[in-house]
């Protein structure tokens, strides 16, 4: 891909700081960079403490779904879950309760400072929000160790999870939690170890999971992640890093574009934001998100710009990023 000029890149670029509903992986804000290409509004928002080298994949990514166009849409709504963070019990209808018409939840487990009982919880609250023909999926971002992984899987058996999404942190980890829950049917989903890996198709080639969570930003962008897709020959779901609606717009363009789509997509985290950045919000309707752009509210971009500082920080992080990206691209 041929990068566009840097100046090109900041004369769009805007800074918000959006308020969460509730905290999700520690943040009670997300903060994203708005670009404007030439195909429409694009999102640059690594998390803050992300190093420059991954970082540079998620402006790769935003450079590739602003400044190309994306690969032939084959659906126009994408089937999603809705994401439930690690809530109290009490806590989990009110949440789900914003995901009007959705039959899937992921939910957050193995969160630091909580226990096994806190997750059973949860998740026990949520098959009696979903009644039995709902899907749970539980996501524990690799908090567990194998005997941790396979003792909450015994502990979460009564309640007849669709998948474990990284339940343990390496690859090695999750090729040894399968072979132990072999007879069991329970699939395990590799996220980090795709998105975070050296070499994404790594956990493909190792037999180390039945499904690959795949993200846009992370990713290095659509065309990158169709490829990756493509080559582990593996079911996917197609996921939000906490995107506003212009990322969630690039997931569900990458969601459109993929062959075969038998899950329901973690694409319908808007639901998260207070506030959001679109004037129409890529929510879910029915279980389901549209395949199209967003345009952003010039409103929203003024009333929730990030302080100077915070500008500037991402100015200088993207500038750094596009100088990684520029020695990565021959004859740029
Ligand atoms: O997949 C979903 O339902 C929503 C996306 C999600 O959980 C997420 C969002 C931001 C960062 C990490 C993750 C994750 O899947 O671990
Ligand atoms: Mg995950």
């Amino acid at each position: 891909m041929e990068l566009p000029e840097i100046d090109e890149l900041l004369a769009g670029a805007h800074v918000v700081t959006l308020p969460l509903i509730t905290r999700f992986r520690g943040i009670e804000v997300r903060e994203a960079m708005l670009l404007r290409g030439p195909e429409g509004w694009t999102e640059f928002s690594p998390f803050t403490e992300y190093a420059d080298p991954e970082a540079a994949n998620w402006l790769g990514a935003a450079i590739d779904f602003g400044w190309s166009a994306p690969p032939p849409a084959l659906r126009e709504r994408i089937p999603v879950n809705a994401t439930l963070p690690a809530v109290p019990a009490a806590e989990v209808d009110g949440i789900l309760a914003r995901y009007a018409g959705t039959r899937t939840v992921k939910v957050k487990v193995a969160e630091p400072g909580q226990v096994i009982a806190d997750d059973v919880a949860r998740v026990k609250a949520t098959r009696a929000f979903l009644g039995p023909e709902g899907r749970i999926r539980v996501d524990a971002n690799g908090g567990w160790n194998v005997d941790e992984a396979e003792h909450a899987a015994h502990a979460l058996a009564g309640f007849d999870l669709e998948y474990l999404e990284q339940p343990c942190a390496t690859v090695a980890e999750l090729a040894e939690l399968r072979e132990r829950l072999h007879d069991w049917q329970l699939p395990i989903a590799a996220d980090e170890s795709v998105r975070k890996a050296e070499d994404p198709l790594a956990v493909a080639r190792a037999g180390a999971a039945d499904l690959l969570v795949i993200k846009a930003q992370p990713l290095g962008g659509i065309h990158r992640a169709l490829q990756i897709v493509a080559e582990a020959g593996l079911p996917v779901v197609v996921s939000s890093a906490l995107d506003t609606s212009v990322g969630i717009s690039m997931g569900a363009a990458l969601a459109a574009a993929i062959p075969e789509l038998n899950y329901d997509c973690g694409l319908a985290t808007v639901g998260l934001f207070e506030t959001d950045v679109a004037i129409d919000p890529l929510v879910a309707v029915n279980g389901a998100i549209p395949v199209r752009r967003v345009e952003v509210d010039e409103r929203v971009l003024a009333d929730f710009a990030a302080s100077n500082d915070r500008r500037h920080w991402w100015t200088a992080r993207l500038e750094r990023c596009y100088r990684l990206l520029s020695e990565l691209t021959p004859g740029s």
